[in-house]
């Protein structure tokens, strides 16, 4: 172990049971047989049997998976609530409450406009209301929102103790020389076992049902039984790992890489630097979360949908590729271009390319993660965008 990773207070993903590799479908071996049986679920700690099932955000991505959990609810009522919740911040869209138009028209029009919603899919605008009674709560805020959501419901003490959560939230939080997952920090304020999920989801694609896989990484074999009944569908293929970091940083990282990804575009350079940064990026990725996590695999990051694919499709389809692109060409500032492109939405890279850099530098790093200290100097310290690949 490191230096940098013994400071570092990340937790080390616990080993599971071999029951875990039943659930965990490798590359290239997704048959159906090798599904586990909706039938095998852990029991709900409640009094119905059932468990319950509660969204906390409403963006595009929480609009997607509350739209395949709510499906998956519907099609399983023996075990689930057919009713998901989801937590809409209150808006007013064209003088009617975004809560009651989701409601009464069973569409985001405000966040995923014109995907039809199943009806057993609520939008509630308190969040002590969500997750009443949930036993399964999916965090899916933009993650600068995540401290005031979790300071909420401490504060209205309504997480039921034998709930569990996941986290699809795309970030990382660092407090000078330690660095936590998201996965972590729910686990350390709530005290309910969280896992993570990411992977290669642009969350208009997966709620359009065109086909694409996800990655779970899950503290318990139980964990995945749960996540993977939630979530999987025919067009949205779950994969369960242990390496509930690696599938955390996948996330973070990429989206870094995507900055960079667009910072090519906005040099009109070809694909052969976009295939040399995407390259260098999944390197710096990897090399990330082994130095600096204790259990992190390679394999997260080479094999899963959280790793190499999500880092392509958001290096060639993402808000974080198509807002560098747009700061190179435009010279305006990042903030700038997240109102005027975004509407509403909220980039997430520019963010973790701070807190990274903030952490390396804390750790004397820098120098080991050049791509990512490029696309910081640029985004923030007026790097010219072309020096991002001189001297890689
Ligand atoms: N959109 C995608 O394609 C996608 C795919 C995978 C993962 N993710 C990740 O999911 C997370 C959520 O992203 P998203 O795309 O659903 O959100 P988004 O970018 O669409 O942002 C809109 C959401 O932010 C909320 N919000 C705005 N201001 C807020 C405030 N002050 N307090 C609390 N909430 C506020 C809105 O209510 C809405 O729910 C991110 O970490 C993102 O990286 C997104
Ligand atoms: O649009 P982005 O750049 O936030 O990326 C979206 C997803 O994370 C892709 O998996």
């Amino acid at each position: 172990m490191s230096a940098a990773s013994a400071a570092s207070t990340a937790p080390s993903s616990p080993r599971l049971d071999p029951m875990f590799d039943k659930l965990h479908i490798a590359s290239g071996a997704t048959t159906p047989d090798r599904r586990p049986s909706i039938d095998t679920l852990p029991p709900s700690p409640l009094a119905s049997g059932k468990h319950r099932i509660a969204v906390i955000g409403s963006g595009s991505w929480g609009t997607a998976l509350a739209k395949i959990a709510a499906e998956n609810a519907a099609r399983h009522s023996d075990q689930f609530h057919t009713t998901v919740n989801m937590w809409v911040r209150e808006k007013q869209v064209n003088g009617k409450k975004l809560t009651e138009v989701i409601n009464k028209t069973h569409m985001n029009q405000r966040y995923l406009p014109d995907v039809p919603l199943p009806a057993n899919l609520v939008a509630v605008p308190k969040l002590a209301d969500v997750v009443r009674d949930a036993t399964l709560i999916v965090f899916v805020t933009p993650h600068q929102f995540l401290p005031t959501v979790i300071n909420d419901l401490k504060r209205a003490k309504a997480i039921h103790p034998g709930a569990r959560a996941v986290s699809a939230i795309k970030g990382v939080e660092v407090e000078g020389a330690e660095i936590k997952t998201f996965a972590s920090v729910i686990e350390r304020d709530l005290s309910i076992p969280c896992s993570a999920l990411s992977g290669a989801n642009i969350a208009l694609e997966v709620a359009l049902e065109q086909f694409c896989e996800t990655t779970i990484g899950c503290p318990t074999h139980n964990d995945s039984l749960l996540w993977h009944a939630v979530f999987d569908a025919e067009s949205f293929r779950v994969q369960c790992v242990e390496d509930v970091n690696g599938v955390s940083l996948g996330g973070a990282l990429k989206n870094v890489v995507a900055l960079a990804a667009g910072f090519v575009d906005g040099l009109r350079l070809g694909g052969n630097t976009k295939a040399a940064i995407l390259r260098i990026g999944l390197k710096e990725m990897t090399d990330f979360c082994l130095e600096f996590f204790d259990g992190a695999q390679r394999s997260t990051f080479s094999n899963e949908s959280a790793g190499v694919a999500d880092l392509i499709t958001t290096c060639y389809g993402g808000r974080n590729r198509k807002c560098a692109e747009e700061f190179v060409k435009s010279g305006s500032s990042f903030d700038d271009i997240e109102r005027r492109l975004l509407n509403g939405q909220k980039l997430q890279g520019t963010a973790t390319a701070e807190e990274v850099h903030a952490f390396l530098q804390a750790h004397g790093r820098v120098d080991g993660y050049p791509l990512f200290e490029r696309v910081y100097q640029i985004a923030f310290k007026g790097l010219a965008p072309a020096q991002l690949v001189k001297g890689l």
